[in-house]
């Protein structure tokens, strides 16, 4: 069970019963997700059979639009036969940093790529609101400025290495852009980097190689000392830091490690003791810095730290500049705390000129090399590549840093629960007439599965979007759905309830209950006094299956109309009488019912949308007790991994 915080804010829905063509209402997803007028699609089919032919590209007719539409299994089905391709405009992917050809071939295969290298950060914010996709390495700080100029265009943020921190992680998340990075092909080479600055700085390379080229011999000058036997402390031991351990053992050193995080077990199979910082700092020898700069460890190494260490300490900074107070180690190398370090990585890169870090005599430093091997630069050129397209497909990526990781098992079999959830949350906001503004919205899921084996993160993110989305401008993913829901003051808190079902589907039923808030349909509302709605999936299609205490089986497609009546004879009739001279046609009925002969609720399913004077006469029908309109979709064709980054355009095989 989970449930976010509630601040004092809240929404309220306000909902008209204006006009909409059905044209409108089957705009595509993708204008439904973004907010943007649907695009002609159009398809070019080739067939698996090459006996038969099929024209080149034809613009996709109405009826197959409506089935791909209406119907995600429709969509794999005619995808499967026909094996239509996307032929609408592709992504456009600027790369404002070098990255490797093997990167580029991928993602030009894919989209349009542009590289564009050293832009401003006024170039970047002006070329940005063209952009679906950014890809960078630690050049480019990709800021709030940069996701607001993009106007909620940029669906994802490729970070080609490890470091994210100069990506502004809070802004893409309220923007609801992914963030993905490349965390596995850079390790070695940054570790490497790490032993070969941890040699050349015990062995004043250089400095030596500097004073040679300067016309002098200074043999005694540059005595250095050994590694052998001497005790390393690695600072974080994650991929980087548990390579460089292994590395460092082999020459010889005793290594320990500090990492909050780290299990011993880990560290125990490298032959590594973990330590705490400050036994690290006290015992070290050579200190090698590993961790994330974040704000935990911002300036973790300063005057404070430094007095700590072992006099003639010797300090290796592979990580990011900002772990360490540049001025405060300035200081420990002028007071020989501090014996010599070597740095890769500067608070501000590239350093001034006349830093005296830099200029420091006992200081070996190089550019910002780390990951730059040939090797690894292609290793990662690929890895981002891969991470960005798979984002734009909309395939939750392995390396997402501000989305929660759903395995696509787990995605395929929760899809259809997916549409289930987003029309739920849709129809219950219109649900609702007043009150003080929806603050608390609890979702119980019945399953026969045990609650620990359900993922509910996107069904929830699915519930949210449908609730927000019609009464904000937001837009809502995977990726921003919390985060919204927080800043609106919505209380979400879900149950999930063992059910008497068949374990094979991963849910039985949803049901979304909106407490302290009137509705405009009395029957919604359950004995508890919340409005309170249910629905299932059935042979893959959405269903509502309880409004209030009422139990009813609604197909859930188009428009529905609910009416609560006096359960008697003739009820149908009238009302499909009224619909019918109106031009609106049925597309389905249910009426469900307390108990015999007392309160009943139809739930009728209409085509076209009712007028007004088609709804005052069912008003009027004197067994009529209430009545109400709810749009149930305008666009149907729902796939979760669209959802997740969303998106104005669809791009590639699966898309429509
Ligand atoms: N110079 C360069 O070109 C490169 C630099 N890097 C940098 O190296 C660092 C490590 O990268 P990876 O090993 O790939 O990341 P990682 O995420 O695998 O490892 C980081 C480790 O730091 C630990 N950590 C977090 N907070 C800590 C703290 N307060 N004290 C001690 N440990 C802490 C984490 O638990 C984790 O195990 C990052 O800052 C990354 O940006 C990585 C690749 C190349
Ligand atoms: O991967 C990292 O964290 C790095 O620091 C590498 O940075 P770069 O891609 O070489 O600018």
């Amino acid at each position: 069970m989970a449930a976010s915080s509630s601040s004092s804010s809240s929404i309220k829905p306000i909902f008209t019963t204006r006009s909409k063509s059905s044209n409108s209402s089957k705009s595509s997803l993708l204008s439904f997700l973004h907010n943007t007028k649907p695009k002609p699609i159009s398809l070019k089919f080739s067939s698996h059979n090459s006996n038969y032919t099929t024209p080149p590209s034809f613009t996709i007719s109405n009826s197959l639009q409506t089935a791909l539409e209406t119907s995600e299994l429709h969509v794999s089905k005619f995808q499967d036969d026909l094996n239509v391709q996307a032929v609408t405009p592709k992504p456009t992917i600027l790369v404002s940093e070098k990255l490797g050809e093997a990167g580029l071939a991928i993602l030009r295969s894919f989209g349009n790529v542009e590289c564009l290298y050293d832009l401003s950060p006024e170039a970047l914010c002006e070329k940005i609101s063209q952009c679906d996709a950014l890809i960078v390495r630690s050049g480019t700080k990709v800021t709030r400025s940069v996701f607001e100029a993009a106007n909620g265009k940029l669906k994802v943020v490729g970070r080609a290495g490890v470091g994210i921190d100069n990506v502004d992680l809070q802004a893409a998340t309220e923007f609801g852009c992914l963030v993905v990075n490349a965390p596995i092909a850079n390790t070695v080479a940054a570790a490497e980097h790490g032993i070969a600055l941890l040699a050349s700085m015990a062995r004043n390379v250089s400095q030596a190689d500097a004073s040679i080229k300067a016309g002098k011999w200074l043999r005694s000058k540059y005595v250095g000392v050994s590694l052998v036997g001497k005790t390393l402390a690695v600072m974080g031991f994650g991929k980087v830091g548990s390579e460089v351990a292994r590395r460092a053992k082999g020459l010889g050193m005793n290594v320990i490690a500090h990492d909050p995080y780290a299990p011993a077990d880990k560290a125990r199979a490298v032959g590594v003791e973990l330590v705490s910082f400050d036994q690290a700092l006290a015992t070290a020898d050579f200190i090698s810095l590993h961790m994330p700069l974040n704000p935990t460890t911002s300036k973790i190494f300063n005057d404070e730290t430094f007095a700590k260490m072992k006099k003639g300490v010797r300090i290796v900074n592979v990580a990011r500049g900002g772990v360490i107070d540049e001025e405060a180690l300035v200081r420990a190398l002028d007071s020989g705390v501090v014996a010599q370090a070597a740095l890769d990585v500067f608070t501000e890169e590239p350093p001034a000129k006349d830093s005296k870090l830099v200029q420091h005599e006992n200081v070996t430093v190089t550019p910002h090399l780390g990951a730059s091997t040939k090797e690894a630069q292609e290793g990662v050129a690929i890895e981002i590549a891969e991470a960005v397209v798979g984002a734009l497909r909309g395939e939750l990526s392995a390396t997402a840093i501000n989305a929660p990781m759903v395995p696509s098992e787990v995605l395929s079999e929760l899809a259809p629960y997916v549409v289930l959830a987003k029309k739920l949350g849709r129809l219950a906001v219109q649900l609702v007439s007043g009150g003080s503004g929806i603050k608390s919205v609890k979702l119980i899921y019945r399953s026969a599965r045990d609650p620990d084996d359900l993922d509910t993160r996107i069904l929830r993110a699915m519930i949210t979007k449908g609730i927000i989305e019609p009464i904000s401008a937001s837009f809502i993913n995977l990726v921003n759905a919390d985060f919204t829901a927080k800043q609106k003051g919505l209380r979400i808190s879900e149950e999930r309830v063992v059910a008497d079902s068949s374990p094979e589907f991963p849910i039985d039923s949803i049901q979304v209950q909106l407490s302290n808030v009137d509705s405009k349909f009395a029957a919604a509302v359950s004995e508890n006094g919340e409005i309170s709605i249910e629905g299932k999936v059935k042979f893959g299609i959405p269903h509502l299956t309880r409004v209030g205490s009422f139990g009813v089986d609604a197909s859930l497609e188009g428009n529905l109309i609910l009416c609560r009546q006096v359960d008697q004879p003739g009820m149908i009739g009238k009302v499909g009488n009224i619909l019918g001279e109106h031009n609106v046609n049925v597309n389905f009925m249910s009426v469900g019912r307390t108990f015999r002969r007392n309160h009943g609720i139809m739930a009728i399913g209409v085509d076209e949308e009712p007028n007004q004077d088609s709804l005052k006469e069912i008003g009027k029908v004197p067994a009529i007790e209430e009545y109400t309109l709810l749009h149930v979709s305008y666009s149907v064709r729902l796939r979760a991994w669209r959802f997740i980054i969303g998106g104005a355009t669809s791009w590639g095989p699966q898309s429509c």
